[in-house]
């Protein structure tokens, strides 16, 4: 595995992957979901510059799950902020749904869930999850409605005038996620949203998640330090290479999720036996290994093929969970 070539045209996410939507020249006019164009971050100046992205492109389709995984300090979160329009390429370009990622966050286009949940401890779920709603003027009555389909959505419907600090951890975790759809935005981003949960309640986070972007069919840019979740929830993981951050290699995942969409969900109970059941596949087992392989690459790049005297081949890229 290589670096991609500079001269190559941008990475496309949909160009490979056998599950992921059809390809953007297949979907007439409709633009990607995301796209980066050659962007680089550099944070300050001199001696203590940090190149944080150097010359990342990358293509998300409408409806398509990328996962960004790579080691500590790779420049994941920066490019997530930078497609949040929470901060600015130094240079490049990134467009949402075919416009700057400015317009596309005044317009509302992005649902946001990091790592803590971010809940106000003052207002109950039912609050928390209407704020969106609330602040871009939706009346009363529709607020009600749509809050009681996204608690419902998440399986909290019993829990909507409880209170953040009353609810466990995974709990609130999915009140954000609520609240991150509360807008119907047709682009997620989340930064290691389950980072903080124990390894039960994060899988069957995901299994929701799954069926979470089923049914509302939002694109999904993620960024996680598990190669199992990256690959469980993913079309496409994107694996990037230590600073300065480059995107090393595009790994499409194939699995068949068909037991998670809407139609064919019966109990969040079988949902998860349904999940359990993937990642024993073999779909998943090879696809965690293409991953674990093209993040070994560190190895090679850093010209240690076989890694250092005494140095095992099965070191591990700092930051990154194998598990
Ligand atoms: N505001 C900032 N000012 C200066 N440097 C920054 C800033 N934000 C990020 N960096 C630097 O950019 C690099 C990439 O950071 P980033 O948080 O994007 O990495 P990451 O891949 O998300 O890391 P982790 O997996 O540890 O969360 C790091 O070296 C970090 O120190």
């Amino acid at each position: 595995m290589s670096q991609p070539d500079p001269q190559s045209p941008p990475l496309s996410t949909s160009e490979s992957a056998s599950t992921t939507p059809a390809p953007l020249a297949s979907q007439g006019a409709q633009a990607s979901a995301v796209q980066v164009d050659s962007v680089t971050r550099v944070f300050g100046r001199g001696a203590s510059q940090v190149v944080a992205l150097d010359d990342v492109s990358l293509t998300v389709a409408p409806g398509e799950f990328v996962s960004l995984i790579g080691p500590s300090g790779c420049g994941k979160s920066t490019l997530l902020r930078l497609v949040a329009d929470l901060d600015q390429p130094t240079s490049g370009t990134v467009e949402v749904f075919g416009r700057p990622a400015r317009q596309a966050r005044l317009s509302r286009e992005y649902g946001i869930a990091f790592q803590q949940a971010g809940l106000l401890p003052w207002r109950t779920v039912r609050a928390n999850v209407e704020l969106p709603l609330a602040l871009s003027g939706t009346g009363r009555g529709a607020r009600r409605e749509r809050v009681d389909h996204l608690l419902d959505l998440v399986g909290l419907a019993d829990f909507a005038d409880s209170f953040p600090d009353q609810l466990s951890g995974g709990m609130q975790q999915r009140v954000a996620i609520a609240r991150s759809l509360a807008e119907e935005p047709s682009l997620l981003l989340m930064d290691e949203p389950f980072g903080a949960l124990d390894e039960m309640t994060r899988e069957h986070l995901q299994t929701q998640l799954l069926r979470i972007c089923a049914e509302t069919r939002a694109a999904v840019v993620f960024v996680t330090h598990s190669i199992p979740e990256a690959v469980f929830l993913s079309d496409t993981v994107v694996v990037m290479s230590p600073r300065p951050g480059r995107i090393r290699e595009i790994v499409p995942v194939g699995l068949d999720r068909a037991g998670i969409a809407p139609a064919t969900a019966v109990s969040t109970a079988a949902e998860d036996a349904v999940g359990d059941d993937l990642r024993t596949a073999d779909a998943f087992v090879d696809a965690v290994a293409r991953v674990r392989t093209a993040l070994h690459g560190d190895l090679a790049s850093a010209g240690r093929p076989g890694g250092a005297p005494g140095e095992s081949r099965t070191a591990r890229p700092a930051g990154v969970d194998q598990r």
